[in-house]
């Protein structure tokens, strides 16, 4: 099986149409492999979350090909994709949506009981990567009573939680200081190379964007790689 995790190819997004025509990606091309961590910068507007909702599924590009672990989705029905994105994808967002009334290890393990794991090894998983993400002395906190950053690194566990190959981020430390957004992204990354999966994410920070293994930028409809 190739090490490519998430392909994008010939991809090509537009919305609107005549004078509101805005040509997101056009002939968009992307690889990134298990254990590798990509950055995306990009100017506002200029298409980061497109490219990250195509990559995790939740949007269909209108050409191209997304391969998500060596498998084509643009000919899956809505189920396929479903399943493909469950099985394979943990999505990070700029705001944790995590849910109030649990606490932080709840929260981690709630998304394996769904995914059918038993909840003994399902909270043993989530101890484990609290504890890789540093935050396992607050696995009994509820969300109101963690930190920002704390509460981000708890998103980030929940995301990575049933093992995705695909970890997708789109401005994980965009609400944090810049000494929190540090040990966020760095625990992020650790947790990255820990699991073998391959990362996207979006940021506006270059200094943390210099940490990823790749940078690429979206520049015309095209995914191109820079240096910062
Ligand atoms: N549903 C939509 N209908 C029309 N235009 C859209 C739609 N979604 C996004 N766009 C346009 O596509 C472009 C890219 O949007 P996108 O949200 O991907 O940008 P972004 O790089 O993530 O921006 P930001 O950093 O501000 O979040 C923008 O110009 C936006 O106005």
């Amino acid at each position: 099986m190739s090490d490519v995790h998430l392909k994008l190819a010939k991809v090509h997004r537009h919305y609107g149409q005549g004078e509101t025509l805005v040509r997101v990606l056009e002939a968009a091309d992307l690889e990134v492999k298990g254990g590798e961590l990509v950055a995306i910068v990009a100017p506002s507007g200029a298409g980061k979350s497109t490219l990250l909702h195509i990559s995790g599924l939740l949007e269909r590009p209108q050409g191209g090909e997304v391969e998500i672990t060596g498998v084509p989705t643009s000919k899956l029905n809505e189920r396929g994709r479903t399943l493909l994105r469950r099985d394979t994808i943990g999505y990070v967002y700029q705001f944790h949506h995590l849910l109030p009334e649990f606490s932080a290890l709840e929260n981690v393990t709630m998304p394996q009981l769904i995914a059918g794991r038993d909840g003994a090894a399902a909270e043993k998983r989530a101890m484990q990567l609290l504890d890789i993400l540093g935050i396992a002395p607050r696995a009994q906190h509820r969300p109101a009573e963690l930190s920002g950053g704390e509460q981000q690194r708890v998103a980030i566990a929940r995301a990575a939680a049933n093992h995705p190959r695909i970890i997708l981020a789109d401005e994980p430390t965009g609400n944090l200081d810049p000494a929190t957004s540090d040990v966020v992204f760095d625990a992020l990354a650790s947790l990255i190379r820990e699991e073998g999966a391959a990362a996207l994410i979006a940021t506006h920070n270059h200094e943390l964007a210099r940490r990823a293994n790749r940078i690429v930028a979206l520049r015309g409809g095209l995914i191109e790689p820079i240096t910062l």
